[in-house]
């Protein structure tokens, strides 16, 4: 499972038309390695010119009677389809480029690129079946509606997952048949500009897709704000979604699909086993991290087991293996970057002093990188700051309850409706809470259930829209109605 830790990087331009070509004022800027805090490389930095190429390219091919747009649709289908098998034939090396700049561990790395191959495959299978249907409107008409492409679209990604959020994108996108440009993380643009090269290998037209790495309120700022830009998909954080949805009612209302944060409660009921709910707890806080939007970062357990449950969720974080993404054994690597490291170790810092007891971690781990030790909280209480902020690392935060009825209160009691999970052996237990709660996502016996066919965004200020299943593709479609005389 180990991977040399230095892949040959071999693309750093922007990706334009099919081409890799240098930033117009040649400006570049340093992709940084997170688990030794050093540059490695510079990548070529789009400012609104290059944005404003990328985005007539992506709207040259998609005019009337391009390549693109006279494709029969089973041949798009079969487009994304080569991009999907290219991009498992160079497994091995897009992990090693996320696992490079994202800093997550390279085993990690190769599920999500398995997870970004099956997303374009599930699409490109949808192509030839995009149906309208036929209305039986009042009076003399035979009435149709087509479904058709959205146009050109903005896309911007975070950092936490860099090829599978490009997939997520790029593949309802593709499948409807719309352009794009995409604006990956400042931080982690390797990955992308590799599949830019795929994507010319599969035979893709020029101008359908773009890739223009670069700052967010510069290159994703100019993205948001272009007039011949059609729709903004965006994953980040709440605070840029909300400048995106003010550009956008400033510039042309632009569609808008937004995936942002969470603070997302699992529930644990006395009815479970401890140690399989220890696992699954594990694995939703702990998972990429923590750097994870639906995280499951409030842990609820009910008071019959929380002494046990807290005792054992600090032995199972204690064990975490923290250290170099490319060893074969690291469960953990480095936070992103400085900004997050402070971030997290600020918020680690609040439930100290807030009365939070701690159980384990609690701090930076060694001097290089930024890595963070595995963190447990316990007696978390629902008004300190670690219950309320996003936190986007490694910190589990547990909050003991009584019944049911004060358990949905309190994983309400958010702005944020991402996801939420439920462990009970109790059928009607589950089913009330699945009901009752305010999210977008609810997992019961598991968490972070997410497959290509599964619809996936947030309530309240966890975003708007889906991605993945059949409502992520409507995403990139506009409805037109006919009506023909008769
Ligand atoms: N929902 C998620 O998956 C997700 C992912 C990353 C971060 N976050 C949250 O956001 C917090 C901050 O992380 P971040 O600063 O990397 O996220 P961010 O929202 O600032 O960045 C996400 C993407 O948006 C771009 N961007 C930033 N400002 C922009 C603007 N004004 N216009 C257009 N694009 C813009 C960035 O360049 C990046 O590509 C994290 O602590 C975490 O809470 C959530
Ligand atoms: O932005 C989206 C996410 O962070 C969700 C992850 O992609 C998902 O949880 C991975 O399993």
């Amino acid at each position: 499972m180990a991977h040399r830790s230095n892949p040959t990087i071999k693309y750093t331009k922007l990706f334009i038309n099919n081409e890799f070509v240098d930033a117009v004022d040649k400006k570049t800027f340093p992709v940084i390695n997170p688990a030794t805090g050093k540059k490695i490389v510079e990548v070529a930095e789009a400012n609104k010119e290059d944005v404003d190429k990328a985005v007539a390219a992506a709207k040259a091919a998609f005019e009337q009677n391009s390549e693109w747009r006279t494709m029969y649709a089973s041949s798009r289908g079969k487009l994304i389809g080569k991009l999907a098998d290219l991009i498992e034939r160079d497994q091995e090396y897009l992990a090693a480029l996320d696992a490079l700049d994202n800093g997550k561990p390279y085993k990690s790395a190769l599920v999500d690129v398995e997870f970004s191959v099956n997303v374009l495959k599930y699409y490109a299978g949808y192509c030839d079946k995009i149906h309208g249907s036929t209305v039986p409107s009042d009076g003399d008409f035979m009435t149709m509606t087509l479904k058709e492409p959205v146009g050109v679209v903005g896309q911007i990604i975070p950092w936490n997952y860099p090829l599978m959020l490009l997939a997520w994108k790029w593949a309802p996108a593709l499948a409807a048949g719309c352009t794009v440009v995409l604006k990956p993380a400042e931080q982690t643009p390797l990955s992308a500009l590799a599949v830019a090269a795929l994507a010319k290998e599969a035979g893709f037209p020029k101008g359908v897709v773009n890739v223009v790495p670069g700052y967010g309120p510069t290159t994703g700022g100019a993205l948001v704000k272009h007039p011949d830009v059609n729709k903004v998909a965006f994953t980040g954080s709440t605070e840029v979604g909300n400048k995106i949805m003010e550009e956008v009612g400033r510039s042309n209302l632009k569609r808008v699909s937004l995936e942002l944060g969470g603070k997302s409660p699992l529930v644990i009921f006395n009815d479970i086993d401890v140690d399989k709910a220890v696992e699954i707890a594990y694995g939703a806080c702990f998972a990429n991290h923590g750097q994870n939007c639906c995280a499951g970062s409030r842990t609820y357990v009910q008071s019959g087991i929380y002494n046990e449950f807290v005792k054992k969720a600090t032995q199972m974080a204690k064990q975490t293996k923290v250290g170099d993404p490319f060893a074969e054994d690291t469960d953990q690597g480095p936070q992103v970057n400085q900004e997050m490291l402070d971030k997290i170790l600020r918020l680690i810092e609040s439930g100290k002093k807030e009365g939070a007891n701690l159980q384990t971690g609690g701090s930076r781990k060694g001097k290089e990188g930024y890595f963070v030790e595995p963190t447990v909280f316990s007696d978390v209480r629902d008004d300190m700051t670690i219950a309320r902020e996003e936190i986007f690392g490694p910190v589990q935060s547990i909050f003991e309850f009584d019944t049911l009825e004060e358990v949905i209160k309190r994983a309400n009691d958010t702005s944020y409706g991402l996801a939420a999970g439920v462990l009970t052996n109790d059928i009607t237990t589950a089913l009330a809470y699945a009901k009752s709660v305010r999210a977008g996502s609810v997992w019961v016996n598991c968490y972070d259930a997410i497959s290509p066919q599964t619809p996936f965004g947030g309530f309240k200020q966890s975003g708007m829209g889906r991605e993945l299943g059949e409502e992520g593709l409507k995403e990139y479609l506009e409805l037109k109605t006919i009506s023909i005389k008769v």
